[in-house]
């Protein structure tokens, strides 16, 4: 059965404008999905439709198979986990009992509730001892926003709505953010209808999105489906002509993406790595520490200008390029920029994997171009020229 269900709805204002018609679709209960598209489209409309914040004028929703019509609309909302973007946050409570808010009103002793939301706090990345205790003007914009999250997801509500909640803090906080709630959900599962205009979002936090028209869907799918496929021309006019750099976002970095450049460490003597990276013809190695993790790198040259009795560490340079395995391809991308290197380290963890060259990440991105239009796995894409000059 779908968590949420829309079968025809619509939603005329009384002053006749209609926000959308006709709307049918289904969100699976564990399933994210994102609506996207310009303003005034729809979105948030259908958004406050499911907690009743807004009735529909025709159509039925369902939760959980429920007609949410003859539900009592707030006992819905305290069923339903609800972030918005000016997160809403009681100015005269701390982040701890704003953050235990919704079990409070629902009846749950006070201690209790101040112990999950403390759990809750410490799930979206804040301290509860430090941050606990202060009041929401004492936080930054993005700790604000951890706050609107956690305080959403203290009842443990099966559904989430959430209309741009990452929209009010800088690009760089927000992919913080959006990474860290990809995290949370991927061990919450919630059933979550999450409301953005940044195509970006939508694609990287989907596991399928919902491309709004004037009032209605016109793709609802992967977001490899839809930018590899655009339903018609008004999706592929959204998504844009740069589909491809948009990919990035959703690519992730596998280990089979990878290059294995020679390794040394960093007590390694001198003449041994020397002698090693002449075998394999290379002019540089990755250097590894004692416990096998990413030091950095070494130039064969410098080494040989060591002498006889220098070790690897005597000439070895730190190496502050790297991204986590999984992490999307534009990241690899954007550290490779920022520190003007010609590659990227790959971490599991702290233990090193690979390396990423603009090459081989113009193959993995390829790969899952092809992928998406043939509508198969990038593992089973074959890719039979690549070359670097795109970038
Ligand atoms: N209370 C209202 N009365 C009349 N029209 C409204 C009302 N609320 C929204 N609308 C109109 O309904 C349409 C859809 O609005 P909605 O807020 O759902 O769009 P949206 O896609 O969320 O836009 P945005 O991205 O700008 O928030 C818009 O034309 C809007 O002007």
């Amino acid at each position: 059965m779908a968590a949420i269900g829309f079968e025809n709805v619509g939603k005329r204002y009384p002053d006749g404008t209609v926000a959308v018609r006709d709307l049918s679709f289904e969100v699976a209960e564990g399933e994210l999905v994102t609506l996207v598209g310009p303003s005034g489209c729809g979105k948030t409309t259908t958004m406050k439709m499911v907690n009743r914040l807004i009735d529909p004028t025709s159509g039925t929703i369902r939760l959980g198979g429920e007609d949410i019509a003859a539900a009592d609309p707030v006992q819905l909302r305290r069923s339903i986990g609800y972030v918005i973007q000016q997160v809403g946050l009681f100015p005269h409570r701390t982040v701890l009992d704003n953050a235990a808010a919704v079990p409070v009103l629902m009846g749950r002793p006070r201690r209790e509730a101040r112990k999950r939301a403390a759990e809750l706090l410490e799930l979206v990345g804040l301290d509860p001892a430090v941050h606990g205790p202060r009041y929401p003007e004492q936080l930054s914009g993005g700790q604000r926003q951890r706050v609107g999250v956690a305080r959403a997801l203290a009842a443990d509500p099966p559904v989430l709505l959430m209309d741009e909640p990452f929209g009010a803090v800088d690009p760089v906080v927000r992919e913080r953010l959006q990474t860290e709630f990809l995290g949370l959900q991927r061990s919450l599962h919630k059933t979550v209808l999450f409301v953005t205009h940044d195509l970006e979002e939508a694609v990287r936090l989907g596991d399928r999105m919902a491309v709004y028209g004037q009032g209605a869907i016109e793709q609802l799918d992967t977001p490899s489906t839809v930018l590899g496929a655009p339903a018609n021309p008004y999706v592929a006019d959204f998504v844009g002509a740069d589909r491809a750099l948009k990919r990035l976002s959703v690519t992730s970095i596998e280990p089979d993406d990878l290059e294995q450049p020679p390794t040394v460490r960093l007590d390694d003597p001198a003449p041994r790595a020397v002698a090693a990276m002449s075998a394999e013809d290379v002019r540089w190695s990755v250097v590894l520490d004692d416990a096998g993790e990413l030091h950095g790198f070494v130039f064969r040259d410098d080494l040989e200008g060591l002498g006889e009795d220098g070790k690897v560490r005597g000439a070895a340079r730190r190496m502050e390029a790297w991204v986590p395995v999984g992490a999307p391809l534009k990241q690899a991308f954007s550290v490779m920029l920022q520190h003007d290197a010609g590659w990227v380290a790959v971490l599991d963890g702290a233990r090193f994997l690979g390396v990423l060259t603009p090459a081989l990440l113009h193959e993995a991105l390829r790969a899952s171009i092809g992928a998406a239009e043939e509508g198969t796995e990038r593992a089973r894409v074959t890719v039979e020229s690549v070359s670097a000059a795109a970038f």
